[in-house]
């Protein structure tokens, strides 16, 4: 399949790069840029040196709709809302790596990013797939909306609770940690070294842009209450931890618990449990599409805790939308996908 790259030249473009050069189906024949025309990858990533001859190329959607039958949104949000359409209107299929087609209510995606929405009637073309989740809707879809990275490891972290009605209403609380790779490769005060390095920061307190993107999808699994979510920096380059507390009033044990998400996750082969009582690491999915939970229930308080980690630019964004990609196209889901996380 010819595939296409639009913001290669970013972080979740470059781990696209590494995933799709060693797939067996999704060939990369073209690379899209903005601002870097003309030149080689390479002389944007020297790490990329001999392995992708083609030359940056300008976004021309109807050009790139005929070069190609894929095309990875891996651009800010503002940009897709105006590409994919033009794309996909062409015959071309698309994976948005972007938040921009994932709120289904154009006023609160407007409202949290504070841009201007896509199209309604894209908005509504576009599916949202955690495959997890929702894998059937993604057979044959041409336009996928690839989930964010904190919503990933949350939403994964929480779903089989909610989906058996377990939680309390008003009662989950997310607290999460992303390493820096998560704001991209553009720098600003807050990401450079001596802002980061042995510190720890708090930041979107009650505002950030993926509340409402957890909200519709546990709202879809049966939660119907708001979220408080709260995100830090902290200063390692790639991994999300979601540690999300939540209220279970029904009487039940830990072991109950841990079974129900044994049972819910047996068949997925990208998501691990721990045993009881265990928790993982981001660096043991660093580099991989895995995502790892870990849970405990303390009685005391009648307190679930669970602990999911995901890479932020793999499970996160590039290998996910891999694995949407092999969905689409009917191939096996973990094609070009099963690979140990880097260690150490
Ligand atoms: N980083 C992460 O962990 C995650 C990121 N995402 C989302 O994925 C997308 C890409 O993120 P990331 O790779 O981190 O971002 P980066 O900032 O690292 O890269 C974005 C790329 O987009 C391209 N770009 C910028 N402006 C435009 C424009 N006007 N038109 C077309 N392309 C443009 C640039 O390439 P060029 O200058 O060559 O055009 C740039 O390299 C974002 O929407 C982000 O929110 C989602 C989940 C996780
Ligand atoms: C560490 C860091 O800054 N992370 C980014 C991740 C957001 C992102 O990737 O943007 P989307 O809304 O397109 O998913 C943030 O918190 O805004």
């Amino acid at each position: 399949m010819k595939t296409g790259i639009v913001g290669a030249t970013g972080y979740g473009g470059a781990e696209l790069l590494r995933i799709l050069q060693a797939h067996p189906e999704f060939s990369i024949t073209s690379l899209y840029t903005s601002s870097q025309k003309g030149k080689n990858i390479e002389e944007h990533y020297p790490h990329l040196t001999g392995l992708f001859p083609q030359k940056l190329e300008e976004i021309n959607p109807v050009k790139m709709a005929e070069e190609t039958d894929l095309i990875f949104l891996a651009t800010p949000s503002g940009i897709s809302s105006k590409l994919a359409p033009e794309l996909v209107e062409n015959g071309c299929s698309v994976i948005d790596l972007s938040g921009d087609f994932r709120i289904k209510n154009q006023a609160k995606y407007e409202q949290w990013y504070k841009k201007e929405a896509a199209d309604l009637f894209w908005i509504e073309e576009a599916v949202y797939s955690l495959p997890e989740l929702n894998r059937e809707k993604v057979k044959g879809a041409k336009f996928i909306s690839n989930p964010g990275c904190y919503p990933t490891a949350t939403i994964l972290g929480l779903a089989p609770l909610v989906k058996e009605n377990l939680l309390a209403e008003n009662s989950i609380i997310i607290d999460a940690k992303s390493g820096v790779s998560g704001a991209g490769q553009s720098a600003s005060l807050a990401t450079i070294y001596s802002e980061l390095n042995e510190n720890l920061k708090v930041y979107k307190v009650n505002q950030h842009q993926h509340i409402p993107e957890i909200e519709q999808m546990l709202e879809s699994l049966g939660y119907k209450s708001p979220i408080t979510f709260q995100t830090h920096l902290i200063p390692m380059t790639r991994g999300i931890m979601a540690t999300i507390y939540g209220r279970i009033d029904t009487k039940i044990t830990k072991e109950e618990i841990w079974d129900l998400y044994q049972q819910f996750y047996s068949d997925e082969p990208f998501v691990r449990l721990r045993k009881l009582g265990s928790f993982p690491t981001t660096k043991e999915v660093t580099g991989s599409n895995f995502c790892d939970i870990g849970l405990d229930f303390d009685e005391r308080t009648s307190r679930v805790t669970i602990v999911s980690v995901i890479d932020n630019l793999m499970k996160g964004a590039a290998s996910q939308a891999v694995q949407n990609a092999n969905i689409m196209f009917g191939l096996e889901e973990t094609l070009g996908l099963q690979f140990s996380p880097v260690y150490p």
